[in-house]
């Protein structure tokens, strides 16, 4: 890190009144997979747990939170694989309840299970709320502290390491302070290593956390540490609220997955710890793994990660408005609050209407196009830009069209071929199945000629295949390209079938990948467009000549 660059030096020293004596080395515990197996459409296989599992060791979390085992088999499973894997930093941690009430610790199914797992690390839950020890255990106050105090006992007897998450411990202070703070003390003079506060219901706001956390620090001598839940949005907020009042382990997800709303995102958290705070919870190295850690979560459950998630989310550091491009041009601290790059994440500069020249003179200098922002081109693009995007037109996920566009329009570009006609035949039948359809096409290479047909799985399916197959006697490179996605929008609504529609192409060749865009009030015109300027795209990039 530049040590100029003041975005994220925030650290202790500069707030001495609120930090000081406050802050002491904090513990980073994940609970991905239990609390983020939670989220409703998670769900991983053991593979994808222990390379979780893996990450976030390398990652650096101190504690890893691998199941409640007991629960189903693939916990048991996964505690059982895991022991055989070598971890560098963190420690695994198996997850459960304190006893049932009628049970002898000794006998309970949950401890025995919990035991079994062998981890070093055992964290049970138990209830501070009276509402919820009248109402959901329907015991009393005493034999739910007897439950509490015996469980951790039980544990710290079999030499491990307890967490005790004190159970919607915000609600329950709020409820019954003395109730609240009783329950906690239980696990505290049983031996808990940990107690922690859970805002469980996720409905505690910052000031109320802070006061209560407060007030609780007096009460207990073991460490404290936060586990907070996202209903209110809050839940790194308060997260890191805690930690400037002491709190020393801090629970989180990967991306804030978790039952309901989520957990705290510990990603966030890592980097406000680390980057705002001054706290030494990560390496540098570790923390630039954010968001490779954060894709691999969502590419594991097949879900594409959120473009507006803090720090790695694809648009954390995406600059679309004018003012904002020409600021950061300048200097990218005008817009930014990190360098993108300490979190793993990079810079994006996007085109749309809301452009302005800096946008084009920017994207012209990343295509390695020399571009004079004052010059007659220039305003040219920019205004075609515009009216491009008015008509539908959309180049944020399909910059290899604007590239091209961008290139045609400095005249630094020829064609590589044109389409001079093509037909579309689809069999009636088989149309009714989705099925066949066929297409022919006549193109001009140079001074050439090529007429041919093919047969597709639907329209759009026939033409790709049919171009390539005009093509790649002449351009060999248009057998690589793989149609990675295919998007059609509707434009306008009130037009019924003869509205228009924007096609959205994703093309691909190895990992490489690009956009490409085409609208029309014809979905096979709108498909052939965006079709033929991924082709145009790639051969421009593999340094063919135009034939
Ligand atoms: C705040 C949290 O996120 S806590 C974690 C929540 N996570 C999960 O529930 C996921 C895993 N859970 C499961 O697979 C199942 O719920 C199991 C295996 C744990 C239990 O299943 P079942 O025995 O069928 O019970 P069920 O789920 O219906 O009810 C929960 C039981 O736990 C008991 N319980 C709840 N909290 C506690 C506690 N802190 N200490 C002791 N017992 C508790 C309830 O009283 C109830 O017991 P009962 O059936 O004897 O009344
Ligand atoms: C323990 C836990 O997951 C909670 O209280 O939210």
């Amino acid at each position: 890190m530049d040590k100029n660059d003041t975005r994220q030096t925030k650290t202790g020293a500069d707030f001495p009144v609120v930090m000081e004596g406050l802050m002491g080395p904090v513990t980073l515990y994940d609970t991905t997979l239990r609390d983020g197996s939670q989220s409703e459409d998670i769900q991983f296989t053991i593979e994808d747990k222990i390379r979780i599992a893996i990450e976030l060791d390398l990652l650096g979390v101190d504690y890893i939170e691998g199941g409640w085992p007991g629960a189903n088999p693939k916990d048991i499973e996964f505690f059982r694989r895991i022991r055989e894997i070598p971890l560098s930093r963190s420690k695994m941690a198996a997850f459960g309840s304190t006893r049932k009430a009628h049970n002898k610790t000794s006998e309970d199914p949950v401890l025995k299970a919990l035991l079994a797992s062998e981890t070093p690390v055992v964290t049970i839950f138990g209830k501070s709320w009276s509402l919820h020890v009248k109402e959901v255990l329907n015991v009393s106050a005493a034999k739910n502290a007897e439950m509490i105090r015996e469980s951790v006992a039980f544990l710290k007897d079999h030499g491990r390491e307890v967490v005790y998450d004190a159970e919607h411990f915000f609600d329950g202070y709020k409820d019954n302070p003395d109730f609240a703070i009783d329950t906690i003390k239980a696990a505290s003079e049983a031996g808990a290593d940990w107690v922690i506060l859970c805002d469980t219901n996720g409905g505690t706001l910052p000031w109320e956390l802070s006061e209560i956390f407060g007030e609780t620090k007096k009460a207990i001598s073991t460490p404290l540490g936060i586990h907070a839940h996202n209903d209110c949005e809050l839940a790194v907020a308060n997260s890191l609220g805690a930690v400037r009042l002491g709190a020393r382990q801090i629970h989180g997800t990967i991306n804030g997955i978790g039952e309901r709303c989520g957990n705290a995102n510990l990603l966030s958290v890592m980097a406000n710890l680390s980057l705002k705070m001054g706290m030494e919870v990560s390496t540098p190295e570790a923390l630039s793994r954010l968001k490779h850690l954060a894709s691999l979560l969502f590419e594991l459950q097949n879900r594409p990660l959120p473009k507006n998630l803090p720090f790695v989310g694809e648009s954390a550091f995406a600059h679309k408005g004018g003012v904002h491009v020409h600021a950061i041009r300048k200097n990218s601290r005008a817009y930014e609050h990190i360098d993108p790059a300490s979190v793993g994440n990079r810079q994006r500069i996007l085109l749309s209407e809301h452009s302005g020249k800096s946008n084009l003179i920017e994207k012209a200098r990343q295509y390695g196009i020399s571009m004079d922002g004052e010059s007659p081109e220039a305003e040219k693009i920019l205004h075609r830009l515009k009216e491009l995007e008015h008509q539908g037109f959309q180049f944020e996920g399909a910059e290899a069209s604007f590239e091209l566009l961008m290139r045609a329009a400095m005249g630094t570009m020829q064609p590589f071929f044109t389409i001079e006609f093509f037909h579309i035949l689809m069999d009636q039948q088989s149309s009714r199945q989705g099925g066949l359809s066929e297409a022919t096409m006549r193109i001009r290479v140079g001074e050439s000629h090529e007429h041919t047909a093919a047969l597709g799985n639907g329209p759009v399916n026939a033409l790709d295949l049919v171009l390539r197959k005009a093509l790649t006697p002449f351009y060999p490179e248009v057998s690589e390209i793989r149609l990675v996605d295919y998007k059609v929008r509707v434009l306008t609504g009130d037009r019924g079938t003869s509205s228009g529609v924007r096609v959205l192409i994703q093309s691909g060749v190895g990992s490489q990948l690009w956009g490409t865009v085409g609208v029309s009030e014809n979905v096979i015109s709108a498909s052939l467009m965006a079709l033929k300027d991924s082709i145009d795209y790639w051969l421009l990039k593999s340094g063919v000549k135009p034939k």
